[in-house]
């Protein structure tokens, strides 16, 4: 199997994955995904979940939501769900659109020496939704159901 050296996926490739629903999803580079958040800034931060921190990804024409993954998962389990994030579609979903897997030597001390220690990076990148978290909805449905109830 040849594998390219580094994903060469640009800014244009991704804003035609957003608008063209037939692309599959590719590998992107880490440096595109930071060039379009802002280099990761707070700014930019549009939530945060148990596992991720979620960036909106500003491209020229459109958004994409950029989630950031704690580096505490296995390479195993981030395989896992891009393959089952790539076999769903369904307009009720939001579509999945790339993701990103780096990994960089950095050297560090351990135990009084230098060593090299690997530093991984998991992202994935979806369509944005532009209309705030769906829980704010179904608490505020509860909310008013209970207020009537009472
Ligand atoms: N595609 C998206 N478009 C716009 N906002 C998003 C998108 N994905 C996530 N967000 C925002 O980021 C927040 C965190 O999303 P995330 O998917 O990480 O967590 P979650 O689904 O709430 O929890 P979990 O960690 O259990 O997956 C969401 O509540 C939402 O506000």
């Amino acid at each position: 199997m040849q594998m390219d050296f580094l994903s060469s996926t640009t800014k244009s490739d991704l804003e035609r994955m957003l608008f063209d629903e037939t692309e599959q999803p590719k590998a992107l580079p880490l440096s595109l995904l930071a060039e379009i958040t802002n280099g990761f800034s707070d700014k930019q931060i549009i939530g945060q979940g148990g596992f991720a921190v979620v960036y909106q990804g500003m491209l020229n024409c459109g958004k994409v939501a950029v989630k950031r993954l704690c580096n505490t998962l296995m390479h195993e389990e981030f395989q896992r769900e891009v393959v089952c994030l790539m076999m769903v579609k369904h307009k009720n979903v939001v579509r999945f659109l790339e993701y990103c897997a780096d990994t960089q030597g950095s050297m560090e001390r351990y135990n009084g020496k230098f060593v090299m220690a690997d530093v991984q990076q998991r992202l994935l990148c979806f369509e944005y939704l532009p209309k705030g978290s769906l829980d704010k909805y179904i608490t505020g449905r509860i909310m008013w159901h209970v207020k009537f109830i009472l």
